[in-house]
C-alpha cells in the first residue's frame, strides 16, 4: 500500500507545484483536492480500480458528487429523517441519488466478476477478500450479495470521512445524568461536540489550532473516549491503521517539498450539523 500512498502524495505536490508555477508562493484551497486524491487512493488499495478524479470524472466520481456534495438546509435534513415519505418523492434530487447508488453498486458488482475470473490475484482489499471468501468453508461463506454490501461499504466510508456523530443502542436499562433511558434507546453521540469540549480543548476549542497538541497539560486529558475522529469500540473505523499510514506517507512527501501557512485574516466558515 505505502509505494501508492506515496504516489499519491507525489501527485498532490505535482498539483500543487504547477498551481504555484514560477511565482514564490500561492494561495491554494486544499480540500477538495484532497477529497480526491483520497478517492484514488481507495480506489487503488481497495479495488484495484483507477478513479483518476484529479483529471477526469469517472461515472463513479459523478455518482460521488451526487452523493455527497450536495448541502440541504438543516431544516430540511431534519424533515427528510423524520418523514421518510420524502425521500420516495419525484424530486429530481431523489431521482439522482438512487441512480447514483445503483451505479454505485452496479460498478461493485462489475469489480468482484472480475476478481471472481481473475487468474492472477492482485493485493488490494477486494481481492484479499474474494480470495479469502472463496477459501471459507461453504457455511461460511459471503453471499454474493453480502460481497456486494461489504464492496459498497468500504467505497462510501472509505471516501465520505467526516463523520459529526456515531449512533449507538444501549444494551439495558441505564440511568444517565438522572433520566432513565430504556434498553435499545437510539443513541446520537456527537463526535463534533466531544471534539469542542472546552474542558477538554481549552477556551478556543473552536479554532483551528494543531500547536494545542503540544500543549502537556490537554495531552494530559486526552483520552479514546474524548478523541474520537475514527469512533470507538466494536464498530470503529475499519480503516483507522490504513489511514494513519496514508496520511504520513502524503504528508512526508508534502511537507519535504512546500512550506504552508494558513492565509492572514482567513477565517472558517463553519458548517452546522444539526448535533
Ligand atoms: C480520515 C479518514 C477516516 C475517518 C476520520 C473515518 C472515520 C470513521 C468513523 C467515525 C466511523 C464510525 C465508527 C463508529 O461508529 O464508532 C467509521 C466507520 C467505518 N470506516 Fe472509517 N474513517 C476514515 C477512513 C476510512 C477508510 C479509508 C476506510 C476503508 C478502507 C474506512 C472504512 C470504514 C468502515 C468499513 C466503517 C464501518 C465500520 C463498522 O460499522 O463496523 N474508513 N469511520
Amino acid at each position: 500500500m505505502v509505494p501508492t500512498f506515496v504516489q499519491a502524495g507525489h501527485k498532490l505536490k505535482d498539483l500543487w507545484m504547477k498551481q504555484i508555477g514560477d511565482q514564490k508562493e500561492e494561495r491554494i484551497t486544499i480540500t477538495a483536492i484532497i477529497s480526491k486524491i483520497a478517492l484514488d487512493v481507495i480506489g487503488l488499495v481497495g479495488f484495484n480500480y483507477k478513479f483518476n478524479s484529479t483529471t477526469s470524472d469517472s461515472e463513479l466520481t459523478q455518482a460521488y458528487k451526487t452523493l455527497f456534495y450536495r448541502n440541504p438546509s438543516p431544516l430540511y435534513t431534519a424533515l427528510e429523517e423524520n418523514l421518510s415519505f420524502i425521500k420516495k418523492l419525484p424530486i429530481t434530487y431523489y431521482k439522482q441519488h438512487y441512480a447514483s447508488l445503483k451505479t454505485i453498486r452496479n460498478i461493485s458488482e462489475k469489480l468482484i466478476a472480475e476478481q471472481k475470473n481473475a487468474t492472477v490475484r492482485g493485493k488490494d482489499l477486494l481481492s484479499l477478500l474474494v480470495k479469502a471468501n472463496e477459501q471459507s468453508p461453504v457455511d461460511e461463506q459471503l453471499t454474493h450479495e453480502e460481497l456486494i454490501s461489504q464492496v459498497m461499504t468500504i467505497l462510501i466510508a472509505g471516501h465520505e470521512t467526516t463523520t459529526p456523530a456515531i449512533l449507538r443502542y444501549n444494551i439495558k436499562d441505564e440511568i444517565m445524568d438522572g433520566y432513565v433511558v430504556p434498553k435499545n434507546t437510539p443513541l446520537m453521540i456527537s463526535i463534533y461536540a466531544i471534539h469542542h469540549d472546552p474542558s477538554i480543548w481549552g477556551d478556543d476549542a473552536e479554532d483551528f489550532n494543531p500547536s494545542r497538541w503540544l500543549d502537556p497539560e490537554i495531552k494530559s486529558k486526552v483520552t479514546n473516549n474524548n478523541f474520537i475522529p475514527f469512533g470507538a469500540g466494536p464498530a470503529s473505523c475499519l480503516g483507522l491503521k490504513m489511514t494513519h499510514l496514508e496520511l504520513k506517507s502524503i504528508l512526508a512527501v508534502i511537507i519535504r517539498n512546500l512550506e504552508f501557512r494558513l492565509v492572514e485574516g482567513y477565517t472558517f466558515k463553519k458548517k452546522f450539523f444539526g448535533l
